[in-house]
């Protein structure tokens, strides 16, 4: 199937980072959210993005203004169904993600690929309601999405060959590098990341360090680019929290129980960078610990 225009539902960080390497490939993006003001600060944040990678001399002006210029926004989520390929970005839950695509069905072209961004909802679920569970299937970037190079192709127990060579070509033209999970809870990537991650929280809540301390244990001794309590405020408190709670619930183990400490945060709508306050105060110049 020849994909010319990509519909993306949902214009936080993930949506916003979508449509970037979407135009920058030569798409046609139309980007829908519920919200005005998030789909423009979304274009501020995909032009700041954009000039960033022109200053640096990764691609042209002139790339840039045609990349911003296949980019429309609409708070009319119909207005997607004329899209060859349409990816759900929108919050990690499933009663939101279920009345998105309800709402988009009546809407859509009888051949248009229907993906979702979900970091561990089960991909035969969601399309198990929709119309065509065969052109339904798992469409995982990371985050942040211009710099990361993976994609994780997750294909439901329906999706067929056609639906998922289609998206495996979106994903090598954006040169990117695909990988194929099994569609079970949070797949691979966040199967490994976000149990370490709650493990981090867990350090915390015990005492055993600090944020300072657990996140330069693991930055400089293990090498890894952010500290964990500083990746999850970075993916969003509420999001590793929900990814916990389908692991909980759909491996039925007590191992990925979500600790205490990410249920109190998350309540308290300290969510990370997101909301200014996660497990760093990010309101001065610098960031400043929580705990
Ligand atoms: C939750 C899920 O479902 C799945 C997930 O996504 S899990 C999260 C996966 N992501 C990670 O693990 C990220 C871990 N962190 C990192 O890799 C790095 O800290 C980072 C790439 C984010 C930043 O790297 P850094 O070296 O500290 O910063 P910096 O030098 O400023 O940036 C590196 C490059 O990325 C670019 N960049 C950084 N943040 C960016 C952003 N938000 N958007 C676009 N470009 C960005 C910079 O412009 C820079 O580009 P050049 O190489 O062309 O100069
Ligand atoms: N954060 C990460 O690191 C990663 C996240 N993901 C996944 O990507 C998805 C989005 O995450 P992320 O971008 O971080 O989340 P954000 O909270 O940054 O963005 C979600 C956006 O979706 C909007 N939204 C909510 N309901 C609707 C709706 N009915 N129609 C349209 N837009 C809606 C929200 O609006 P409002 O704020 O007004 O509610 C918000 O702007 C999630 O499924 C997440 O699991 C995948 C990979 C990495």
């Amino acid at each position: 199937m020849d994909i010319k225009t990509v519909g993306i539902v949902g214009a936080g960080q993930m949506g916003n980072g979508i449509a970037h390497v979407m135009s920058l490939a030569g798409y046609n993006v139309l980007l829908n959210d519920v919200s005005e003001e998030t789909l423009k600060s979304a274009i501020d944040t995909i032009d700041r993005n954009l000039e960033r990678q022109v200053s640096r001399e990764k691609i042209t002006a002139d790339e840039k203004a045609a990349a911003m210029a296949r980019i429309k926004t609409t708070g009319a989520l119909p207005e997607l169904g004329q899209s060859d390929l349409v990816i759900e970005a929108a919050t990690e839950r499933e009663t939101v993600k279920q009345a998105i695509f309800e709402d988009l069905l009546p809407h859509l072209k009888s051949n248009t690929i229907l993906t979702s961004n979900t970091s561990s909802i089960s991909i035969t679920r969601l399309a198990s309601r929709t119309d065509r569970p065969e052109k339904f299937m798992g469409f995982h970037f990371m985050n942040p999405v211009p710099v990361m190079q993976l994609v994780e192709l997750i294909r439901g127990i329906a999706t067929d060959g056609e639906t998922f060579d289609a998206c495996k070509a979106v994903v090598d033209k954006l040169g990117k590098t695909a990988a194929t999970a099994e569609d079970f809870p949070a797949f691979i990537v966040n199967r490994i990341l976000m149990p370490m991650i709650n493990e981090a929280v867990y350090t915390l809540y015990e005492g055993v360090g600090s944020v300072s301390s657990i996140d330069s244990s693991l930055k400089l001794g293990a090498n890894h680019p952010m500290g964990p309590l500083e990746l999850a405020d970075f993916i969003g408190l509420d999001t590793c929290l929900a990814i916990m709670n389908v692991l909980h619930d759909g491996l039925a183990d007590t191992k990925y129980r979500p600790c205490p400490l990410l249920t109190k945060y998350v309540e308290a709508g300290w969510l990370g960078r997101k909301t200014q306050r996660g497990f760093y105060d990010y309101r001065g110049d610098t960031p400043v610990p929580t705990r």
